[in-house]
């Protein structure tokens, strides 16, 4: 199999989980935070910084690398890993999502969706089908299935209907993917109704996938709405296979995801929200382009490790910030990408330590949402 999950340790009382993800491109640790490079690249990172700092899988997506350069060159190139020089592991979304959320006219019906591209409003078409064989071609080591992210809110039948669908098409990904250096994942739907959400586990994994997305979360729903959909729906999860959640996120929401079992997540968050000057610490996120910042002559976070962090004080970073010198969103995504990466770290640490539930204790006793 392309890709197995083993199991370390899990926690004795909640779900929370300590694993590895053993991929074509390597061994890592769960959980994970996979950094967001949409178009073949992290923002401002250098594939040599992302390894630097302990990046492992890094994410791309199928709708913007179809649309530009064309998964054909990609595939002339020899694949994502070869024309990006990332030796690392590589995870693409199945582009559903992205054409829900970027093409405002868009046409849904069986056999797949029809959109105007967002970069020269040219017709579009993408089928469970063309979205596996796009990704084939792209060769990632993870890729997903083509599915509806079903939108906040929906009513009970939309949501039913659109989760039917999801799953018809996951089986037509299924079937269209014959890469066995490859893993395919199912991703769940269901809205926000616990019984779709079981019906979704239940059909996909009745199609055996290598691993699950749980999707349709983190799409402007209530933070304990998301809690509550994943308290319902990672038990029904196989426990040997991985658990990605889609779109997440802040420090706040990886640790209530791992503490319900999540194995993997990403988010454009970190990286996007770097480019305008909010960093993440321990207390919280911190907007270091404010003038509160101006003499000050720390680092960003005195318990952060990152290059950033042991080599510019904020005062220096809110100069660069302001005088809009690229440098400046280099350091700040620096810092919240190994931020996060380390954050996940040192949660592993303390699931196979046993005491998981002290550090999401300590966690949110300093933590300032
Ligand atoms: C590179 C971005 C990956 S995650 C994007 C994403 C984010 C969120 N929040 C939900 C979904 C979803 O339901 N389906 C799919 N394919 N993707 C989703």
């Amino acid at each position: 199999m392309a890709v197995q999950y083993e199991l370390i340790k899990r926690c004795s009382k909640t779900g929370a989980r300590a694993g590895r993800l053993h991929t074509p491109h390597g061994t890592f640790d769960t959980p994970i935070f996979m950094p967001v490079g949409t178009q073949a690249t992290v923002k401002a990172m250098s594939p040599h910084e992302l390894k630097e700092m302990g990046a492992g899988i890094i994410l791309s997506n199928t709708y913007h690398l179809y649309l530009r350069p064309g998964h054909e060159l990609v595939a002339e190139a020899g694949g994502l890993h070869k024309f990006m020089n990332w030796d690392g592991g590589i995870l693409t979304d199945s582009g559903g999502f992205q054409v829900f959320s970027l093409g405002p006219l868009r046409k849904i019906t069986e056999e797949g969706v029809t959109f105007r591209s967002h970069i020269d409003g040219s017709k579009q078409f993408l089928s469970p089908e063309r979205a596996t064989e796009v990704q084939m071609a792209l060769g990632a080591d993870i890729i997903m299935a083509f599915d509806e992210c079903v939108p906040y809110p929906a009513d009970h039948d939309y949501a039913r209907k659109s989760t039917e669908r999801t799953t018809r098409w996951a089986e037509r990904c299924k079937g269209a993917h014959t890469r066995a250096d490859q893993a395919l994942f199912g991703i769940v739907q269901g809205g926000m109704y616990k019984d779709l959400r079981s019906m979704s586990v239940r059909d996909l994994v009745s199609l055996d996938f290598p691993g699950y997305a749980i999707g349709g979360l983190s799409v402007g729903e209530p933070k304990d709405l998301m809690y509550e959909m994943l308290e319902h729906t990672v038990p029904l999860l196989p426990v040997n296979k991985p658990r990605y959640l889609m779109g997440v996120g802040t420090p706040d929401c990886l640790v209530e995801g791992v503490l319900h079992g999540i194995d993997m997540f990403d988010c454009v968050f970190p990286t996007r929200v770097a480019r305008n000057g909010t960093v993440m610490t321990h207390q919280g996120r911190l907007v270091v382009k404010n003038a509160e910042y101006t003499r000050d002559f720390r680092p960003i976070d005195s318990d952060c490790g990152c290059y950033t962090c042991r080599n510019f004080s904020r005062a220096y970073i809110r100069h660069l910030l302001k005088t809009e010198e690229i440098f400046g969103l280099r350091l700040t995504t620096i810092h919240n990408l190994y931020f996060l990466i380390h954050f996940m770290k040192k949660m592993r640490q303390a699931i196979i330590e046993d005491r998981f539930l002290e550090f999401r204790a300590e966690f949110w006793s300093q933590y300032q949402k």
